[in-house]
């Protein structure tokens, strides 16, 4: 076929059909009519037939024209230069950051346009526009984020590549999260953790869980990106990766002394550490007699040994500080709420604990440690935990920005103005969720439909988070291991959603250890 056949395909059916009709015509010799006659005589009929169907075909058309093309959904821009910023803002330093969004549902519907951080925006909280939005790829949507947080990401993050090379990172890192060699041990490296510090936990003094599962989950992480062990360089990541983050909601001003510096000097100091450890691992492969080289145990591992030639020291080294912002501070979250929401639900403490006793008592009665898929099968557990999920909304929301003009159930949504996919709306909407506001883990059996547009609190489409198995294992971890060892009561905190959610007070409690005589109280009172 040459290139003119595939430049107008047309040209070759009409050869074709001439063709046709040419040889039907000169074997019959029954037509009394020349050529020209016939075509004169049947034009009329012609017209009479085609016209009408051509006016329909012109009205579907149309209407396909008019359905594709959509209209910006109505909003308002709010003030000049700031547009609706402010209102969004403090609606997020309130306890119901969704009453921005609700006051705008009622006027104009589920998705309507603002004006948002020097925007224009798109605000979806419908769930299948949601949807739409996440599961497009880079020709249509690409993330946005604050220029700050840009500038600290650098430009090949995982966070803002597109195309294939962001697919190939995350199916990469993906598929290492999701194998059992890394849960396994992820799980004996937690549980040693979680043991270890929870030794230190003196009865009736106040623990701040915020804290406790903070420094837990900053070690398994640097274990699995990096394979560090807890001590110094542990401390000394620790401490710089504070110093980085202050900076991801800074001025955009890079000069010596801002904030923004700072984060970034922290960030070199972080790199040249895994650069390090980069090429002593690099050494090590090639010391490996195999050609092969060992299991992977850590991301850098998996990086390290793709054949592609594409990841780069540098790409890789950079992009393991970025791995640590989306997961260093939303686990530690996840299992603070929990542990929030179970202090204000006895009778959901007291299904946990028996869930757990159980497995606790199976197990060492069987002589046998606890695996990774004995934590994931704990059915309450696991609907505790996504309830924490659902009402906690750790990622509220998410930000991209269309490169194009785009049409999604009638709205447009032009090229360059963000979108914001809002899954706190839908997660706190009564129509989907009944009593959205109540803790109530039982939800969860019954809901045996939850549409995956319904539930989104780790994104979709081809960035959908990565780490949702971890999250899930660790936190099944940390609350098996405190509620078979210990009861508590919660001081009074509050939950704060802006800008990131966390516990204002960081969750005080006060433990008391259960000793062999703890006998559990009996359902019937924990229920009256
Ligand atoms: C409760 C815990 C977590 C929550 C709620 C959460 C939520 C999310 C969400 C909503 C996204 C999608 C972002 C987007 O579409 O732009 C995401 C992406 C991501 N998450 Fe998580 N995450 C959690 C834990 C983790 C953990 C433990 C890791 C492991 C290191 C991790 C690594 C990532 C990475 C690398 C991405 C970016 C993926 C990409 O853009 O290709 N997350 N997360």
């Amino acid at each position: 076929m040459g290139l003119c056949n595939l430049a107008n395909p047309f040209s070759s059916i009409a050869k074709h059909f001439s063709h046709i009709h040419t040889h039907t015509i000169s074997n019959s010799s029954h037509v009394p009519l020349s050529r020209p006659h016939m075509a004169l005589l049947l034009a009329p009929l012609f017209l009479l037939l085609l016209l009408p169907a051509a006016a329909m075909l012109a009205r579907a058309r149309m209407r396909r024209h008019r359905d594709r093309v959509g209209v910006v959904p109505s909003g308002s821009f709010g003030w000049p230069v700031v547009g609706e910023t402010l209102e969004f803002v403090s609606a997020a330093y309130s306890p119901r950051p969704e009453s921005f969004m609700d006051r705008r549902r009622e006027r104009h519907g589920k998705v309507f346009k603002s004006h948002l951080f020097g925007s224009p925006t798109i605000v979806s909280t419908d769930a299948e526009v949601s949807r739409f939005v996440l599961q497009s790829d880079a020709r249509s949507f690409v993330p946005s984020y604050p220029k700050s947080l840009l500038e600290l990401m650098g430009s090949s993050s995982i966070l803002l590549i597109n195309g294939a090379l962001q697919r190939r990172i995350h199916g990469l890192i993906g598929a290492f999260f999701k194998s059992s060699q890394l849960k396994s041990q992820i799980t004996a490296d937690m549980q040693s953790y979680v043991r270890c510090s929870m030794s230190t936990w003196a009865d009736g003094q106040p623990i701040l869980i915020q804290n406790q599962a903070k420094h837990l989950v900053f070690q398994i992480l640097v274990k699995g990106l990096i394979g560090l062990e807890p001590g110094k360089e542990m401390l000394f990541l620790k401490q710089e990766f504070q110093e980085f983050i202050a900076g991801l909601m800074s001025l955009p001003v890079k000069l010596p002394g801002t904030r923004l510096y700072k984060s970034l000097q922290a960030k070199k100091r972080m790199v040249m550490l895994v650069k390090k450890i980069i090429e002593e691992k690099r050494r090590r492969n090639r010391n490996w007699n195999d050609g092969i080289g060992p299991i992977p145990k850590d991301v850098i591992d998996v990086l390290i040994n793709d054949p592609s030639g594409q990841l780069t020291d540098d790409l890789i080294s950079d992009n393991m500080i970025d791995l640590m912002i989306p997961a260093e501070d939303s686990v530690p979250v996840l299992i603070t709420l929990a542990v929030k929401y179970l202090s204000d639900s006895p009778l959901a403490l007291r299904q946990l604990e028996e869930e757990n006793m159980e497995l606790k008592e199976r197990k060492s009665q069987l002589e046998e440690e606890l695996e990774w898929n004995d934590y994931m099968s704990l059915s309450f557990t696991q609907d505790v935990i996504t309830e924490t999920l659902r009402l906690g909304n750790i990622i509220g929301g998410i930000m991209r920005k269309a490169v194009r003009d785009v049409e999604v159930k009638g709205h447009l949504i032009p090229k360059g103005w963000c979108v914001f996919t809002y899954f706190r709306s839908v997660h706190l909407d009564d129509s989907i969720y009944e009593e959205p506001m109540r803790f109530n883990p039982w939800r969860w059996k019954e809901m045996v439909d939850v549409s995956t547009c319904s539930f989104t609190p780790f994104g979709g489409g081809q960035r959908l988070c990565p780490g949702l198995d971890l999250a899930r294992l660790e936190a099944s971890i940390f609350l098996h291991h405190l509620v078979t060892s210990f009861t508590w009561v919660a001081e009074v905190d509050q939950v704060v959603n802006f800008p990131t959610v966390r516990m204002k007070g960081g969750l005080p409690v006060r433990v008391t250890k259960k000793t062999e005589a703890w006998e559990p109280i009996p359902f019937a009172r924990v229920q009256s």
